[in-house]
């Protein structure tokens, strides 16, 4: 005997269906106009209910895929009866969501805690410049529901750590990590090990991207590549290094490949395998990875962690760390972008070290500024004494004044003039040039 709430779901599919026929019907009288918009699929909650045929109009809209011999009308039903939850909706969420969409996945749940910024719409292409400022879990889900009625979606607008990650995981049966972070990766594997959900994860930087399976065939998981998460001064993510747009849209895409091909099961999957693109060759290569090993912390045959942990404290960074500013100076080594711009109207003598690498250097600067990179700054002191050194003196003796984009690296640069170099007239500008920009120059750019 069916479950009631079998009973209840099949009820709901069948109204939905016949809602769905009598709209199809209206919009072809001449009352299209005035007629109702095509039912959406079951609000979530609703238990989901797997679809045996395709209907009509699902015939006509996938007709150019049902005809590839590998998915057909059996692939379609796959993936309409598939979920998959993407995990950030940034430059690899977004095209791996509208093409997972657009291919006819029946449900996709789509995390993001942050919002658009103008910066994001380069690659981000779920989003648009009427979207800046708005949630991007709930933003990709307007374009999701665009693109696509048949597509049931549902917009997570949380942080997803150990606190949350098991439930939600629980309700997909795909998870693609588009995030990027080191605690997100190690979250997302152990809660995939966890739940036993294959998990698809790209990344992409600059002009490289890299796509692999893992929990998938018996294949390895991030934690056998991967048992130590790297230095966290070692990572460095979009908004440091750049990247170029079109790279994660290539990674994001073939995300949604490997989805598509796994649910239908055509051909071999990326189980075990490294994908990775370099766009300056144009050039794809996989290696092979080890298979699971068995010393693994939370695959292995004896694991050592068996529920979620404290990712950030495991990787010594978070998700967000990018909005959080270190702070080791003093507050005598340190100067406010206000106290520092009535110096500057005073004409008061003084060096202003900017510590950003060059390409960032070209992008903006303050006038009178002498560059010098942080990684850079040990081995061109000399340029640095010459510039603060006045009139007769031998020995530095203008105070020098060190920024750099978000006051982080300006006072490590400060703590090594004054700790290996014997500077002492040295402060760090709080906050760095985006403070400049917000607090005092509203015409001088952010990046
Ligand atoms: N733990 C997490 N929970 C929810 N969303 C996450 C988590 N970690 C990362 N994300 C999201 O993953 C997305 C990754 O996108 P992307 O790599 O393009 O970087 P970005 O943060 O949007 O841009 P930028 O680094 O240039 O500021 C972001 O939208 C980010 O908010």
């Amino acid at each position: 005997m069916a479950h009631p709430a079998d009973v209840l779901a099949e009820l709901h599919t069948l109204r939905a269906e016949n809602a769905t026929l009598r709209a199809r019907l209206a919009s072809s009288s001449p009352k299209a106009a005035t007629a109702p918009s095509p039912a959406h699929p079951p609000p979530v909650g609703v238990p989901f209910t797997q679809k045996t045929r395709l209907s009509n109009e699902e015939i006509s809209r996938f007709s150019r895929q049902l005809l590839v011999p590998e998915i057909g009308v059996q692939g379609q039903l796959k993936l309409r009866n598939a979920s998959v939850l993407v995990v950030g909706a940034g430059g690899l969420g977004a095209p791996a969501v509208m093409y997972l969409a657009a291919a006819g996945i029946g449900r996709i749940g789509i995390i993001d805690y942050d919002v658009v910024e103008a910066s994001n719409l380069q690659r981000q292409i779920i989003h648009d410049e009427s979207r800046v400022g708005m949630l991007k879990s709930e933003s990709a889900k307007q374009t999701v529901s665009k693109l696509s009625s048949l597509c049931e979606c549902t917009a997570y607008n949380i942080l997803i750590d150990s606190s949350n990650a098991m439930d939600v995981i629980k309700k997909w049966d795909y998870v693609v990590d588009a995030t990027d972070n080191v605690a997100t990766r190690y979250l997302l594997n152990d809660c995939c090990i966890f739940r036993n959900k294959p998990l698809i994860s790209g990344s992409a930087l600059r002009m490289d991207g890299q796509l692999t399976v893992y929990n998938l065939e018996g294949g390895p998981c991030y934690r056998c590549i991967f048992p130590k998460p790297p230095p966290p001064e070692t990572v460095t993510n979009c908004s440091d290094g750049g990247v170029l747009g079109v790279v994660p849209g290539i990674i994001g895409c073939l995300q949604a490949l490997e989805v598509v091909k796994i649910v239908t099961g055509i051909g071999a999957s990326l189980s075990q395998k490294l994908l990775i693109f370099d766009a300056t060759t144009m050039s794809f290569r996989t290696i092979r990875l080890r298979g699971r090993t068995p010393s693994c912390a939370v695959c292995g045959p004896h694991p050592t962690i068996t529920k979620p942990i404290d990712y950030v404290q495991f990787c010594g960074a978070g998700p967000d760390d990018k909005a959080h500013n270190i702070n080791i100076l003093p507050p005598e080594s340190r100067i406010s972008c206000h106290k520092y711009a009535a110096l500057r109207l005073d004409a008061f003598p003084h060096v202003l070290l900017d510590v950003r690498d060059k390409i960032q250097y070209d992008i903006c600067s303050l006038h009178h500024s002498l560059n010098i990179p942080l990684s850079e700054l040990p081995k061109r002191i000399p340029e640095l004494t010459a510039a603060a050194t006045f009139g007769e003196h031998h020995e530095p003796n203008l105070p020098v004044f060190v920024v750099c984009r978000r006051g982080n690296d300006s006072q490590l640069a400060v703590k090594m003039l004054e700790e290996t170099h014997g500077f002492t007239h040295v402060k760090d500008i709080v906050g760095g040039l985006e403070a400049w920009a917000r607090g005092r120059d509203p015409t001088f750019p952010i990046y």
